[in-house]
């Protein structure tokens, strides 16, 4: 009873320490799978029990009982059969528990994406990128070794010693208690073990994230970091952290290995106390033959699912540390993101309706997460239908995060956007970006065909639109003029294009996806003044007919615009147009004098 107890207990903490209840709660999601790795365990140990049985039953025929091979030759075929069945079975229970593995694996690389995608830029700028990277891809694929050797074992380790001791116990209550006795060693060692690599595997992890996110920065910074020449520099950082990763990975080598020969040896020295218990009672006449072998025979396959699992306890290790990090990141609160369900305005309703009325900003204020000081403070103004309106300001103003909450990345922390009467935070997110195009200064160019860049604009646009939006954007000369046109592959690993080529992508994106609501921050380098104006023509047809929120670079833009919002550490401090402003000599005056947000 005490024993139980303990067993009980022991088990306990190892579930505490390695089952994860919310991975297991992933498992579910491959109920099937997990079944069958449930069953091919449970047919696993009574394979064993059918297997020790009539191995002994032979033996003792031919040798104690001195029968012929013509007589044991049923049992020899049932013996290989069982065989061949148990090899079988081991088998589909890692095809099984392979399953999980990938269905779970896929299904929180999806989960993780999707959360990512709803956290928007602005959680990932507070991110390392490398390190969300090392979680999403080496995190989640360290997982596989958790479902499909960890899990397994588990429930080997809880059906076979079971399954043996269900057929020991009848046939020798000593040798029953003294496989019980013994059987809580391997778990307790297992734990004491366990703890210290716990500590170790979260510092692996920890310290791979840290290297990953090392190796991105360098990749992405190359060309700063030769013209700064700070590459030399850089190669010592990369080998100093590697260093590190080095020292942790041996140091769960070292414990790993160390976990293996102390489970062995209890393994052993287990199986050697049953062997001496039986021996003796053989001798002395007080046990059967076959009974003995019987014993024997299973003793090792007692102790070996529960030495396994003390192996693949390291495994399971390195999915918790990083399944850890993976729910971090899963249960980050939403507080910018804006729901894409639950919404009380049917979109059937919105289309096209509200992009009709104005966009206003009413005491609109933000704070970004952990920042004390507001960046948008109290920002009230409308955008109405038709208008292009220009936000200027010195760097640092807030204006691209006013951007940000119009095209809904970050919600406002005070105050409200209204399209007409209807609040922003009611519209379906989707409906809401669907109306917009957003045309950013440095325009990513995706993996993939140049027809595939453009597509991301509007899935569905035919080879006609895609030509006419390059048309209208002055795309189609650059297209026409590389070999393999609208195929030609960009991004990376694909050819590049030149800064004016890339943004002149950008508009073709916008024409293509013709939304009624532009927002737009104007580039302001490695354009020469040809490339400049051909971009400005561009960017004024692009205007036409809609409603434009402009981040202003140029003073011509400025000029144009029918409303210009002043920003000033966050406050919008002046509103109006040019010729007002400029006559006012005020913020706006003395923004253009310093040469900066309006030329
Ligand atoms: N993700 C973020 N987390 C915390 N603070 C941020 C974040 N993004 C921007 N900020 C801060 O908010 C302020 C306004 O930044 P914002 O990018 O909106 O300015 P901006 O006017 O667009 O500047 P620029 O013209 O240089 O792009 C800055 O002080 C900036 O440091």
């Amino acid at each position: 009873m005490v024993n139980a107890l303990t067993r009980a207990r022991a088990s306990g903490t190892i579930i505490r320490m390695n089952i994860d209840p919310r991975l297991l709660r992933q498992a579910r999601i491959a109920h099937t799978a997990l079944l069958l790795t449930v069953i091919f365990g449970l047919a696993g140990g009574l394979l064993v029990l059918a297997q020790a049985s009539s191995l002994s039953a032979v033996i003792a025929r031919v040798f104690i009982g001195k029968q012929s091979l013509a007589q044991v030759i049923p049992l020899l075929r049932w013996l290989l059969a069982v065989f061949i069945l148990r090899a079988g079975v081991v088998l589909g229970g890692e095809v099984a528990a392979n399953g999980v593995a990938v269905r779970v694996k896929g299904s929180l690389r999806e989960l993780l994406l999707e959360k990512l995608i709803r956290l928007g830029p602005a959680y990932q700028a507070r991110q390392e990128s490398g390190e969300l990277v090392a979680s999403a891809l080496q995190g989640v694929e360290s997982l596989d070794a958790y479902f499909s050797q960890f899990l397994p074992q588990l429930v080997l380790a809880a059906m076979i010693p079971l399954a043996v001791l269900v057929a020991v116990f009848p046939r020798d209550l000593l040798s029953g208690a003294v496989l019980l006795l013994t059987a809580p060693l391997i778990p307790i060692f297992m734990i004491l073990i366990g703890r210290l690599s716990e500590a170790l595997t979260t510092r692996q992890f920890t310290a791979l994230k840290r290297m990953s996110a090392f190796f991105l920065d360098t990749l992405q910074g190359l060309t700063t970091l030769k013209a700064l020449g700070q590459s030399h520099n850089r190669a010592a950082r990369i080998s100093e952290v590697s260093e590190c990763y080095r020292r942790a990975t041996m140091g769960v080598l070292q414990t790993t290995f160390l976990s293996a020969l102390v489970l062995e040896l209890v393994g052993t020295l287990s199986t050697a106390i049953v062997a001496v218990e039986i021996g003796l009672r053989l001798m002395y006449g007080r046990l059967g033959f076959e009974q003995a072998l019987f014993i024997l025979i299973v003793a090792p396959e007692f102790y070996l699912p529960l030495r396994t699992l003390g192996l693949r306890f390291h495994a399971g290790m390195s999915g918790v540390a990083a399944a850890r990090r993976i729910f971090e990141i899963l249960d980050t609160p939403e507080t910018d993101a804006r729901s894409q369900s639950g919404n009380v305005y049917r979109s059937a309703r919105l289309t096209g309706s509200w992009i009709d009325q104005p966009v206003c900003f009413e005491s609109v204020t933000y704070y970004y997460p952990g920042r004390e000081e507001a960046v948008l403070k109290d920002i009230s103004f409308c955008i109405q239908p038709g208008e292009l309106v220009a936000l200027v300001g010195r760097s640092g103003a807030g204006k691209s995060t006013l951007a940000h909450l119009l095209l809904g990345f970050i919600q406002p922390t005070g105050g409200k956007i209204r399209a007409g009467h209807q609040r922003m935070q009611d519209i379906p997110i989707e409906d809401w970006r669907r109306q917009i195009a957003w045309v950013g200064q440095q325009p990513v160019l995706f993996q993939g065909s140049l027809v595939d860049n453009l597509r991301i604009a509007k899935d569905d646009a035919s080879l006609e639109e895609i030509q006419r939006a390059a048309e209208q954007a002055g795309l189609a000369e650059v297209v026409a003029a590389l070999p393999s046109g609208w195929d030609t592959r960009i991004g990376d690993g694909g050819v590049g294009l030149s800064g004016g080529q890339a943004q002149r992508l950008a508009l073709a994106r916008a024409f293509l996806r013709d939304a009624p609501l532009l927002i737009l921050d104007e580039p302001t380098a490695h354009l020469d003044p040809v490339q400049e104006m051909a971009l400005a023509d561009v960017t004024r047809r692009l205007c036409v007919d809609r409603t434009v929120l402009v981040i202003a670079h140029r003073l011509q833009t400025v000029r144009e615009a029918d409303n210009i919002l002043v920003l000033e550490d966050g406050h919008l401090v002046e509103m109006g147009q040019h010729d007002d402003l400029l006559a006012q000599g005020g913020a706006y005056a003395r923004l253009l004098r310093a040469g900066e947000g309006g030329e």
